[in-house]
């Protein structure tokens, strides 16, 4: 037998039982409990034990120096409770009567053990500690009404152990046993997580804890951040009641946190679903975060048919849910029964009832403020569309506008753009209004002066009355502005195009250009499924300005846009007097801006056909041995990986990355061939990627990666992303040498925006290089309707995966119409 030590200090020598320390510790201060304050639902039950304090207090120190030296040890929470008034009280909340069997965890020197036999019952007992397991044994002898077992509780398989004992002491009879103990604090969780589910084995369990532990089992509300799966794990098993708090001077040692006494009246819940904490990466999508227990996809569906986005993130969720998820008529509830109310009176789960027949697996979402979400994938929920938490909380969703995406992203906080009341001057001319119909003519052969760099409020007339100073003009083109609204995805991570379109679609604009768009229409709904990767993102919006802004704001989170200025094409009745304007007018500065205009021939008007310096063809369907790629992760992707996911076709001379566009040369043009089929919408981490022909060959490999030269896996380029590049692509049409589809000065890919730059033009053909930063004198774009309507990804549906049918929602059939003439 180990002598116990004293307390403080140790004596020179073990002293025999039973010992009285040398110097006995001073004695703590009259311990008593009070009231709490700080959480309103708390009892004020006080217990006042002054008189069984000293009682106590000595009867501790007694017991523990009754064998010699011991000191209470810190890492098994020996902090012995020297007030029999609060042991009684555990006892009495617990309801302990004659000839129930209580599980106690950690009796120490047996102070509750011996309040427990007092009232009758009969005590297993569950000691780590085998000084403490010998001190309780001999301190209350070989009685029928006491079991030790010297064990670790959380490794100790209580109900094998427990239930013959049960068995026997109840006499075969159907009775539950109870938990009462004086916890060490640092085992509590996980007592509490062992028990818990053991509602078949126990009516209730009364513990005493750390105070702020039992406030958070007990009274954590879910609308604090304190709310936690563990709440989620306790509600689902019991129903908690914190009882009172027990201050810290009523234990020996004294612990430095004051304690506090809860009780959980068991459920026998049954199966806990395995419910996954969305906590854990609280800023990752819902889609993402609850990924292993269902398909990202039954989550999206789910999400969808609540009303909610599905690239909701925990703290969006808590943000939109007093718009989204205000219950109607949604009685508390958490027990399981669908019938009884949480103890503090709120909400505490909403199931969520996803639309009969559209999901097998319901989500189900912590109400009011959603801060937690679980999905259930158990097959008897999934059957019968019921969970343990019924009844489905009833949305108050606003019904969706045929139009509308059925996402109801309105409903979510979106601000969705108010539909502006226009003059009869600014509304739009409607089919409908046009006698006989709207019939689309050729515009007749005339030699269009292209005007660019104008500003977005430039007015016909005022580019009509500057070019009627050099000749007759027949008429002015105005490109309806803005042309292009240039929105900047970077820093905000993924956006759903359908978000876009979704707001696009809201406004009278899109109402009124659907019917316009020439078949199929359905890029629009391709569109609805692509989704946008950081980089640069081109939105034709051909009426207002305000449409554009609009729709700047609407975007959650708000987007970075630049507006593209306008630009025109000036129809003058003498060559040689649309020369003239041209020398002229060209670079002057104009407008309240003064912005410098740029003047010059439109190319194919001016030579009937392409100019010599033309290199843009008007597609980049010709085969070449380089595959351009696009819509990788631009900040994960490394040339190696490219390398491999494109290496299988082919042997690879060259893999080139450059900010978020790569090429993939091979040596053998079929081998590039067959990359482009086997990769064009395949997924490289995560992303679907988009590879067509890039309009030259990389043979001269300076500064590119190749296979052999793995050392230098990052191009530079990709660190700085304004620089310029030092890539034969970089350079633009003066090096002559290729330039796939990047603006000469920044050194970024300019999707459509090529003109006559040498650069590919993604099926967007000439686009309005007017507000081209970086480009000032770039080339006016040739035959630009002609060109749009050929090589547009929006009108082009099976390429509505390449490149540019991935990056640009575009409504050009507007710009298309508004340069018709309507007979
Ligand atoms: C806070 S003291 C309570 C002692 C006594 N019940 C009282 O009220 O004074 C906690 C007791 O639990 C015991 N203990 C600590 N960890 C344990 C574990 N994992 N399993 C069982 N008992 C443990 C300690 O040895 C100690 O005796």
């Amino acid at each position: 037998m180990v002598a116990l030590p004293s307390l403080s200090p140790p004596p020179p020598r073990p002293s025999p039982s039973p010992a009285t320390p040398r110097r006995r510790p001073p004695p703590p201060p009259p311990p008593h409990a009070t009231p709490s304050h700080r959480v309103r639902s708390r009892p004020a039950t006080v217990v006042s034990a002054a008189s069984g304090v000293t009682d106590g207090y000595h009867s501790t120190i007694r017991s523990l120096n009754s064998r010699g030296r011991h000191v209470p040890r810190k890492s098994l929470g020996q902090n012995y409770m020297l007030n029999s008034k609060v042991n009684e009280e555990l006892v009495a909340a617990a309801g302990v009567e004659e000839g129930d069997v209580v599980l106690e965890i950690g009796p120490g020197t047996g102070s509750l053990t011996a309040a427990l036999l007092d009232a009758g019952a009969t005590v297993f007992a569950v000691e780590k500690d085998k000084h403490m397991a010998t001190l309780v044994n001999d301190r209350f002898g070989s009685t029928e009404q006491l079991k030790i077992i010297e064990e670790d509780i959380t490794k100790f398989n209580v109900r094998s152990h427990l239930l013959p004992f049960l068995e026997e002491k109840s006499h075969h009879t159907r009775k539950y046993a109870k938990v009462v103990s004086n916890l060490p604090f640092n085992v509590s969780t996980e007592v509490v997580k062992l028990l818990l589910p053991m509602g078949d084995v126990f009516s209730v369990m009364v513990l005493l804890l750390q105070d702020e532990t039992a406030l958070r089992f007990a009274d954590a509300s879910i609308q604090t951040p304190e709310y936690r799966p563990i709440n989620v794990f306790v509600n689902f098993y019991s129903e908690p009641e914190y009882k009172f708090k027990v201050e810290r001077t009523n234990f020996f040692p004294q612990p430095k946190v004051d304690g506090a006494v809860i009780s959980f009246k068991l459920k026998n819940s049954g199966d806990y679903p395995p419910v996954n904490s969305a906590f854990n990466g609280k800023r990752k999508m819902l889609r993402k975060s609850l990924q292993h227990l269902c398909s990202s996809s039954e989550i999206e569906a789910a999400l969808a048919n609540i009303g909610l986005p599905v690239t909701l993130t925990l703290p969006v969720l808590a943000r939109f849910s007093p718009v989204v998820a205000r219950p109607s008529g949604f009685s508390c509830n958490n027990s399981g029964d669908g019938s009884s109310s949480s103890p503090t009176g709120h909400c505490r789960w909403a199931h969520i009832h996803p639309a009969p027949g559209k999901i097998s697996t319901p989500i189900q979402l912590i109400h009011p403020h959603l801060v937690h979400v679980v999905a259930y994938k158990n097959p008897h929920y999934a059957a019968t569309d019921q969970s343990p938490l019924s009844p489905p909380l009833r949305f108050s969703i606003r019904r969706r506008r045929p139009n509308q995406s059925p996402r109801g992203g309105g409903d979510l906080g979106f601000p969705r753009p108010r539909p502006r009341r226009l003059s009869p001057r600014r509304r739009p001319l409607l089919p409908s209004s046009i006698p006989g119909g709207l019939r689309r003519v050729a515009c007749p052969k005339m030699r269009p002066v292209f005007c660019g760099n104008l500003d977005y409020d430039a007015r016909q007339s005022e580019i009509e009355r500057l070019f009627s100073k050099y000749g007759r003009v027949e008429r002015v083109d105005m490109k309806s502005g803005p042309d292009y609204l240039n929105v900047n995805y970077q820093n905000i991570g993924q956006v759903h195009i359908r978000d876009i379109m979704e707001h696009l679609c809201s406004s009278w604009m899109m109402d009124w250009a659907l019917p316009f768009l020439p078949e199929p229409r359905s890029s629009l709904v391709h569109l609805q499924e692509l989704r946008v990767h950081p980089g640069i993102c081109s939105l034709g919006n051909n009426h207002l300005v305000n449409d554009a802004l609009l729709l700047r704001s609407a975007l959650h989170p708000p987007l970075r846009c630049t507006l593209l200025p306008r630009f025109a094409f000036v129809y003058m009745e003498d060559e040689r007097d649309a020369d003239e304007a041209i020398h002229r007018l060209d670079r002057i500065e104009f407008g309240r801006k003064g912005r410098r205009l740029r003047v010059e021939w439109t190319k194919e008007d001016r030579s009937g056909g392409r100019r010599g310096n033309s290199k843009r063809s008007p597609n980049n369907t010709r085969p070449t041995k380089t595959l351009f790629v696009i819509n990788f992760d631009p900040i994960n992707t490394r040339t190696r990986d490219l390398e491999r996911h494109f290496d299988q076709y082919g042997k690879i001379s060259n893999v080139r990355i450059r900010r978020n566009f790569a090429f993939v040369q091979y040596e053998l043009q079929e081998d590039a061939t067959k990359a482009l089929e086997g990769t064009n919408g395949s997924t490289l981490m995560d992303r679907v990627i988009s590879v067509e022909y890039a309009l030259r060959d990389d043979d001269e490999k300076r500064n590119g990666y190749s296979p052999e030269r793995r050392g230098r896996d990052r191009s530079p380029d990709r660190r700085d992303y304004r620089g310029r590049s030092a890539s034969p692509y970089g350079r633009g049409r003066e090096r002559g040498s290729p330039d796939y589809g990047r603006g000469r000065e920044r050194g970024s890919p300019d999707y459509g925006r090529g003109g006559d730059r040498g650069s590919p033009d993604y099926h967007r053909g000439a686009s309005p290089q007017g507000g081209n930063k970086g480009d000032e004198r770039g080339s006016p774009p040739n035959n630009y309707d002609r060109e749009r309507r050929e090589a547009s990804p929006g009108y082009d549906g099976p390429r509505r995966s390449t490149l540019a049918g991935a990056l640009t929602v575009d409504c050009r059939p507007l710009a298309a119409v508004a340069n018709c003439t309507v007979k």
